[in-house]
């Protein structure tokens, strides 16, 4: 059984000790950083951009994966690539060219990542199934952390585990918002390989055990 991958979301942490809750997620058994940046015109909140980014870069040793949730996010490809981003997903509601910008990722060195809304159905993404390698499913509405997950995001994550093995695709498929150890076995059983998870970590009075929970959190499939 394969465990999940971990990527804990920096929105959550406390940013007067951000290089205290970079070195935890250093030492616990997390798998990615995901970092999330906000513009207040994709999403109504503005969260960081690229000196956060850098800092963050400077102590970590995880990948980065970065979630742009920013119009036009073509602008700013190149430039998140240099600070550091390891993965960048990008939001389909965001872009004009999807196909162009994916391929703008991967010509920048990065995993191409897309990111679906809840009102977004996961078809869009059948005639370019080549063209990434993770799918985000926003299992709330983006803008901010602490929400509760939308149930919705259940049947979703498994209609788009269908489509991906229908076009041959390994892309991984990410789950992000309101995920805890009430739901991730859910998703995980649903066919997501990643789990984005800021709250649940960072709130907790031990976040390097509730990041071995989260990991450990893939139920035994029944023979
Ligand atoms: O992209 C986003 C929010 O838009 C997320 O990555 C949040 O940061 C997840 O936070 P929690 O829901 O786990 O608190
Ligand atoms: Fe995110």
């Amino acid at each position: 059984m394969t465990p999940p991958i971990i990527a804990p979301s920096i929105l959550a942490a406390d940013f007067a000790n951000l290089q205290r809750d970079v070195e935890m997620v250093n030492r616990s058994e997390a798998d990615w950083f995901h970092v999330d940046v906000m513009d207040g015109m994709f999403v109504p909140n503005i969260s960081f951009g690229f000196p956060v980014l850098e800092a963050i870069r400077r102590h970590t040793t995880k990948p980065l994966d970065v979630h742009l949730m920013i119009v036009q996010p073509e602008r700013y490809i190149a430039e998140f690539a240099e600070k550091g981003a390891d993965h960048i997903t990008v939001h389909y509601e965001a872009c004009t060219h999807l196909h162009r910008v994916l391929t703008q990722i991967r010509q920048a060195g990065c995993q191409a990542g897309v990111a679906l809304n809840m009102q977004t159905p996961v078809d869009v993404l059948a005639d370019i199934a080549d063209a990434f390698d993770q799918v985000l499913i926003m299992t709330i509405n983006p803008g901010f952390g602490g929400q509760k997950l939308l149930p919705l995001s259940v049947p979703k994550v498994r209609k788009l585990r269908q489509l991906l093995q229908g076009a041959g695709s390994s892309a991984l498929i990410g789950v992000d918002g309101g995920m805890d150890l009430s739901n991730t076995a859910t998703l995980l059983d649903a066919g997501a390989d990643y789990v984005v998870a800021g709250t649940s970590v960072f709130g907790s009075d031990d976040p390097i055990a509730a990041i071995h929970r989260l990991k450990s959190s893939r139920q035994p499939t029944m023979a």
